[in-house]
C-alpha cells in the first residue's frame, strides 16, 4: 500500500492557488494513486455550514479562529485522517498556515493562543507526541496588487476578500514568515507568472519531493 501523502496550498486570495489543485490530482490520479480534493475551511457538512458563518457572519477574532479550528477539527477527524490512513494523497485548499497568517498576522490575533489550539486540534491518533501537519505546503506567492486585480469583478466579495490591500499585505508577510521558519515543508511558488509557468512551477515542486 502506498503511504499517504497531505499537500496543503496557501497563498492570499486572488494569488491562483485553486486554478490549480485540480491539475495537481490529475496528475497524481495518473500516477496510479487515489486522490481526495478538499477545502478549509470546508471538506465536511458540518465544517462547510462553519465555512458559510465564517465567511458570512461579523465576529469578534477569537469567534472567528475558533471556528476555524472547530472546521479543521471535523476534517481532520472525519476526511483527512481516513484517507491518510487509506494512503491516499490529500490535496487541501488551504490548513493551517491559513489561520496564522489570515487570523494571525492579517487581523493581529496573538499568535500564542492560536498556536494553543494547533496543538489540540492537531494532535491524533496515528501520531503519538507528534502534530499533524501537511508534508508539503505549496505557498502560491504573488504581490497584493496582482491579486487584488485578479480578483476585481472576478467574483462577490466575502467577509475575507472585501478587506483592504494593507489587510493582504500582513496575510502576505505571515506566509513569508512562516515559509522562513519552515523552508522544508513549504515550496514557494512564484504566482505572477502565467497559469502554464505556474502549474509548472507546481508539478515540480512535487517531483522534486519524490511525491509524484
Ligand atoms: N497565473 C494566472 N494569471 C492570471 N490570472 C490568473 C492566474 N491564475 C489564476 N488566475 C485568475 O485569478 C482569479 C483568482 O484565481 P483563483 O485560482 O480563484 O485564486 P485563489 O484560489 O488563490 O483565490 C481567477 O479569476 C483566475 O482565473
Ligand atoms: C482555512 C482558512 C481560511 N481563511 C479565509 C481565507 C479565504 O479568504 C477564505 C476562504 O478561502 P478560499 O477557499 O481560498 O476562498 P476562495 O475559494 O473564495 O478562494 O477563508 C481564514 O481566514 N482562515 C483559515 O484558517
Amino acid at each position: 500500500m502506498s503511504q499517504g501523502v497531505f499537500l496543503s496550498f496557501e497563498g492570499i486570495d486572488g494569488a491562483g492557488k485553486s486554478s490549480h489543485v485540480e491539475a495537481l490530482a490529475q496528475a497524481f490520479r495518473d500516477a496510479g494513486r487515489a486522490v481526495v480534493l478538499t477545502r478549509e475551511p470546508g471538506g465536511t457538512p458540518l465544517a462547510e455550514q462553519l465555512r458559510a458563518l465564517a465567511l458570512n457572519a461579523p465576529m469578534d477574532p477569537l469567534t472567528e479562529a475558533l471556528l476555524m479550528f472547530a472546521a479543521r477539527r471535523d476534517h481532520l477527524q472525519s476526511v483527512i485522517e481516513p484517507a491518510l490512513a487509506r494512503g491516499d494523497v490529500v490535496l487541501c485548499d488551504r490548513f493551517t498556515d491559513a489561520t496564522f497568517a489570515y487570523q494571525g498576522y492579517g487581523r493581529g490575533f496573538d499568535l500564542a493562543v492560536l498556536e494553543a489550539l494547533e496543538r489540540w486540534v492537531q494532535t491524533v491518533d496515528a501520531l503519538p507526541g507528534a502534530l499533524r501537519q501537511p508534508d508539503l505546503t505549496i505557498w502560491f506567492d504573488v504581490p497584493v496588487a496582482i491579486a487584488a486585480q485578479r480578483l476585481a469583478g472576478a467574483r462577490v466579495p466575502d467577509r475575507f476578500e472585501s478587506q483592504p490591500q494593507a489587510f493582504f499585505q500582513r496575510v502576505a508577510d505571515g506566509y513569508a514568515a512562516r515559509a522562513a521558519a519552515q523552508p522544508q515543508r513549504f515550496a514557494r511558488i512564484d504566482g505572477a507568472q502565467d497559469r502554464d509557468a505556474v502549474r509548472a512551477q507546481v508539478l515540480a515542486a512535487v517531483r522534486s519531493k519524490g511525491m509524484l
